[in-house]
């Protein structure tokens, strides 16, 4: 459904009072391959080029370098043919607070080619859909955040592409709201639409996404699905608070069933299998005089893998 190679985007802008035009490279060479049918997610921190490479996609910026093929059509020499085959949501939705859904469905399958007739029958059908069919008349300006992402999702939909661009869906929800979204972008997959999505959130990437890229700073970091990704790092992570650890990392360094120890507060002590390794940490730990003030046992996340590629948490990475 995407095929990218090397996309990259670099924006000049514009010196003020004085200060020289500057370049910032917001994609240094993105490879993304989405496959029919998948939910694709693209996670990574603020400015990380999420939204940039979206939109590059979705034929919105022109690249500065690099090819695509998008739903089957050349990116750069048949922009209109991907245009066509393509939903495109964005950060702000792009829905009309003085208009109601049912009105500005019905303006968006007339500006997409059907006739009359289809149109109001497709905007019934995607009001149903969304569950806004009571909601259809009012402006939505009066509707809430939740509301409004179904009618910017059902926006993006109205000409049936197979291929949908969500930026940043649930940015801002509540949690039912998002946990309502997430079951309508499942349904979407369901009935056989691809969806590429950005996120920052590492727990939206890990539920929702079959596969997903991992960028920072314009470059992929890792890809693959949530599960291979974190088994690259390990299954458990030991967290250990202790007023010593440097003693703590000497203690444990080089034991055969430790794959990784990233110093801080806490440390974390990545292991293959938590329930087994954790009594043998405790008695190392034990016998090497170090005392503990805390410790606990946790799967791995994708934060551990931004950490083990990136050398920092995307929680606090901005
Ligand atoms: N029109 C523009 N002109 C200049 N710089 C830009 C422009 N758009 C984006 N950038 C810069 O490019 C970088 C990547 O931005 P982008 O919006 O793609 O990141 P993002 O990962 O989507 O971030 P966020 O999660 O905050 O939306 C940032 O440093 C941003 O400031």
């Amino acid at each position: 459904m995407i095929d990218a190679h090397g996309l990259r985007k670099t924006y000049r802008t514009k010196g003020r009072r004085g200060s020289a035009p500057a370049d910032v490279e917001a994609v240094r060479g993105v490879d993304l391959a989405v496959r029919d049918g998948e939910i694709f997610g693209v996670l990574g921190p603020n400015g990380a080029g999420k939204t940039t490479t979206i939109r590059m996609l979705a034929t919105l910026v022109v690249p500065t370098g690099g090819t695509a093929t998008v739903a089957g059509h050349d990116l750069l020499t048949a922009p209109e043919r991907v245009r066509e085959n393509i939903g495109y949501v964005g950060q702000a939705g792009g829905v009309d607070e003085n208009n109601g859904a049912r009105a500005g469905l019905m303006l968006a399958a007339r500006v997409n080619g059907l006739s009359p007739r289809d149109a109001a029958a497709r905007t019934e059908e995607m009001l149903a859909a969304f569950d806004l069919t009571g909601l259809a008349d009012r402006p939505a300006r009066t509707l809430s955040g939740g509301q409004k992402r179904r009618v910017a999702l059902a926006l993006g939909l109205v000409h049936r592409p197979p291929l949908l661009f969500l930026d940043e869906p649930t940015t801002g929800l509540d949690p039912q709201n998002r946990a309502n979204l997430w079951d309508q972008i499942r349904g979407l997959r369901e009935q056989g639409t691809s969806v590429l999505l950005s996120t920052h959130y590492l727990d939206e990437a890990d539920a929702l996404c079959d596969r997903l890229a991992i960028i920072d700073h314009g470059v992929v970091v890792a890809e693959g699905t949530p599960a291979e990704l974190k088994r690259e790092v390990a299954a458990d992570v030991v967290t250990l608070r202790t007023d010593d650890g440097s003693a703590a990392e000497r203690a444990l360094a080089g034991l055969p069933y430790v794959r990784e120890i990233r110093p801080g507060e806490p440390l974390r002590v990545y292991v293959d299998d938590g329930e087994a390794a954790l009594p043998r940490l405790l008695g190392r730990l034990a016998e090497s005089g170090v005392a503990l003030t805390g410790v606990a046992l946790e799967r791995a996340t994708l934060d551990d893998v931004f950490l083990h590629r990136t050398g920092r948490s995307l929680r606090d990475a901005a």
